[in-house]
């Protein structure tokens, strides 16, 4: 498959002196060395990407991307394509879970139809994004065509040119789409699909199991996928897609890329291998919100190498475990800009 635009670049961030200066900052805080724990591998990591010795978030962004699913026709959620539309409606009128973080923490909500199967009247932060009418059953076919997959990357791409602030959280809505982020999973990862597959919306035993025979035989029905585009375009997710472009543009930005759960992470799992070359510099700009109790989950941060910031066993999606995340990425930025050092004031230092 040959792309039909070129994907943003995203340039190495190798600045020694910079870590060294940030880390000298955090060690010289009033408080024991280390004492604040992962909040200080967050400051210096905010501080590297932003490139400052005092880092500050500015105008952050949810960028919550649906897409319906051809596949969840075949019995793989616990819930219909409809609730998809129904999702993005709630989104809207401020009512679902990550309407409400956000708004509690002052972030901009911005909802992509990137392909779900309705037509939504046109209002301010809806955009339209849609590659079409819901993905194509990847158990018939490929989920989407070569060209599809390209629109779905640029238009993620487009998104976040025009969203302001140097903070974008992830989110996502898509019945199905744990099928897809699982088939991912499983063909990146080079992992067997049992161990990449979970409950989704709330599935029994059962019923997993029968999702999990379901998504074996999709992988079996596409053996030549396997460079990471065919793998992105066969086993798809529009919105996931969208999510890749929106992670490698914001990371080609320097912004902080915030992602929430099982679904948001297989984007950045896409995003790292369609360059694979790139991948450690997209990582560096990724602060991962959380461990989420969808089974696969802590496979797909193992691949990815990311330690999450909180594991409370959430297994929404939506960006809402991104959204809760995002104060203690304040915080780390605050105590770095705002905190005393031992000598401004006049704390004795650790005994000799
Ligand atoms: O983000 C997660 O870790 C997560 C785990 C399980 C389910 N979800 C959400 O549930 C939907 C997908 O579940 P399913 O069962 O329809 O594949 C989709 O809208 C996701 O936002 C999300
Ligand atoms: C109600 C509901 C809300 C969601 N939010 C994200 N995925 C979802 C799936 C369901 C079923």
């Amino acid at each position: 498959m040959t792309m039909r635009f070129d994907l943003p670049t995203v340039a190495d961030l190798h600045d020694a002196a910079l870590a060294a200066r940030l880390q000298h900052k955090i060690d010289q805080k009033t408080k024991p060395l280390g004492s604040l724990g992962r909040l200080e591998t967050l400051a210096l990591q905010l501080g590297l990407i932003l490139g400052s010795e005092a880092p500050e978030l500015r105008a952050p962004q949810m960028l919550v991307c649906a897409g319906d699913h051809g596949l969840a026709a075949r019995g793989v959620s616990a819930f219909p394509s409809d609730v998809t539309w129904q999702m993005v409606e709630n989104f809207l009128a401020g009512g679902a879970c990550v309407s409400v973080l956000a708004r509690q923490h002052g972030i901009a909500l911005t909802v992509a139809d990137c392909g779900v199967r309705h037509d939504f009247a046109p209002r301010p932060g809806l955009v339209d994004a849609k590659v079409g009418p819901g993905t194509a059953d990847a158990l018939s076919g490929p989920a989407m065509t070569a060209e599809q997959c390209a629109l779905a990357l640029s238009n993620g791409v487009r998104i976040v040119k025009d969203l302001p602030g140097n903070a974008l959280l992830l989110g996502e809505m898509g019945i199905g789409n744990t099928s897809a982020a699982s088939l991912l999973l499983a063909r990146l990862g080079g992992l067997d699909i049992a161990d990449c597959t979970g409950a989704g919306t709330g599935l029994d035993t059962a019923a997993v199991a029968r999702k999990t025979e379901v998504l074996r035989e999709v992988l079996l029905k596409h053996p030549q996928a396997q460079a990471p585009l065919d793998v992105l375009a066969v086993f798809g997710g529009f919105e996931i897609a969208t999510l890749a472009g929106a992670v490698l543009q914001a990371a080609a930005e320097r912004r902080v890329i915030v992602v929430d759960g099982f679904i948001a992470s297989s984007a950045v799992l896409v995003a790292t291998r369609l360059n694979a070359h790139q991948a450690p510099a997209v990582l560096q700009r990724c602060v991962f919100a959380h461990r989420s109790g969808e089974r696969g989950h802590a496979l797909m941060l193992a691949q990815l190498q990311a330690q999450p910031l909180l594991d409370l066993g959430l297994r929404l999606g939506e960006g809402s475990g991104a959204a809760l995340a995002w104060p203690l990425l304040v915080s780390a930025c605050t105590v770095l800009r705002e905190m005393a050092s031992f000598e401004s004031a006049g704390v004795s230092e650790k005994n000799a």
